[in-house]
């Protein structure tokens, strides 16, 4: 199989054309959902795949503004601006600070079926106005509903939105965006650490919801307080292997490598969200390199969390960098990190020696990882393929 270069444009039997791409980057809206990012420049401005971002966690300030005023919730503070000061988060602190920042906005959010729909739609139009052309976002049905769901989350009083509306919303503002900007977004339903009981729940969701957008299973939620993954998640998991549901799992983000073997092991995770840590073990690093394991990793969430030191250019992201390991790079929740997707190829090309090969690369990866089916993947990595100018050729 030769790669040869080729001087081509982007036709995708799909619906992606090229030129889409560069006006949309070049566009003043890419950056209107954040802190003015807008004169920071863009290092790999092409095509790209995200695996790695949470929904609730990449949420317009300024609508939470608008529906909290629709809805007539009080705020702390009635301008997008000042919102933000609240909930972003701008020094390195722990996962629990960092989780406790939703507090400030879900309640907003959840249980609103507008509220949810347009977020989902959002969403779509901010990843394509980053160059994105394929992303899987992730959320908690049950962390967005106020009715089937114990306890209520955030607050709330009861009402009759359940977690399998909540899906169905999602799914429909997604689509939505998807025919609009013309890219291609899935989900991945997360099951909590904190909230077991949840879990089988998420996973009869990800297997009604299968043909619908819905591409996996994950294990979201504070991997600090609880590591031992707990039997309900396991017998979740079970599940999804049973009926071919793909899984991922937070592990090693902030938690030991002990997270991530289990993760892989016993949950059996067919990528693995973060997982810096598994440089802790050179033994099971080695074998996840072996196995071709995907390591979604977030530089500036990595950061923020104070999963990794501060100092970017000893991040273990380096390592699989040098080691050509399979991984993404990701934003994870920009709404909190008050970021978008350039920041972190950004500091990738800055602080930590990445070159425009490299990022292509990764691109690949992440859409030979993705949870696309076969055909699908292929047409994305052909789409990638040829918008590098590397069109893999088996001719001769
Ligand atoms: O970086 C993270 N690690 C663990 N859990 C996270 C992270 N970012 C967001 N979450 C949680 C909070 C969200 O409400 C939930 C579902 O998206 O997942």
């Amino acid at each position: 199989m030769h790669i040869i270069a080729r001087r081509a444009a982007i036709s995708l039997g799909s619906q992606l054309v090229s030129s889409l791409y560069t006006s949309r980057l070049s566009h003043n809206r890419a950056f209107s959902t954040m802190a003015d990012r807008s004169s920071e420049q863009v290092v790999f401005n092409k095509p790209k795949v995200e695996l790695h971002v949470h929904l609730d966690g990449a949420i317009r300030v300024q609508t939470i503004v608008d529906v909290a005023k629709r809805r007539g919730i009080r705020l702390p503070a009635d301008n997008a601006e000042e919102m933000k000061k609240r909930i972003i988060v701008e020094e390195p602190g722990t996962l629990t600070s960092f989780l406790e920042k939703f507090n400030e906005y879900m309640h907003v959010i959840a249980g609103d079926r507008e509220a949810i729909k347009r977020i989902a739609r959002e969403f779509v139009e901010d990843k394509a106005n980053e160059g994105v052309i394929y992303v899987e976002v992730r959320y908690s049905p049950h962390l967005l509903a106020n009715s089937g769901v114990e306890p209520i989350p955030w607050n709330q009083e009861e009402g009759d939105l359940s977690p399998d509306e909540v899906v169905r919303l999602v799914n429909e503002g997604l689509s939505e965006g998807e025919r609009e900007f013309k890219i291609k977004a899935r989900s991945i339903l997360c099951c909590m650490r904190h909230m077991p009981s949840w879990s089988m729940d998420v996973v009869e969701l990800c297997k009604k919801y299968k043909d619908e957008g819905v591409v996996a299973i994950d294990l979201a939620g504070d991997e600090s307080l609880n590591c031992e993954a707990n039997p309900e998640h396991r017998r979740a998991y079970e599940e999804a292997v049973r009926c071919g549901i793909h899984r991922t799992v937070h592990a090693g983000e902030v938690g030991p490598a002990s997270v991530v073997k289990e993760a892989v092991e016993v949950l059996k995770a067919e990528r693995v969200g973060h997982g810096y840590n598994t440089l802790e073990d050179r033994d099971l690093y080695e074998k996840l390199l072996a196995q071709n394991m995907h390591f979604e990793t977030c530089p500036i969430s990595s950061k923020l969390t104070g999963a990794c030191d501060a100092d970017f250019t000893i991040h273990p992201v380096i390592t699989f960098m040098k080691d050509q390991a399979n991984y993404s790079l990701n934003t994870d929740d920009p709404l909190i990190f008050n970021s978008n997707l350039h920041h972190d190829y950004n500091t990738a090309h800055q602080h930590m020696g990445f070159t425009e090969e490299e990022f292509k690369r990764l691109n690949i990866c992440s859409a030979q990882s993705s949870f696309l089916p076969a055909e699908e993947k292929e047409e994305l990595v052909k789409t990638l393929s040829e918008a590098y100018e590397m069109i893999q050729s088996t001719a001769f």
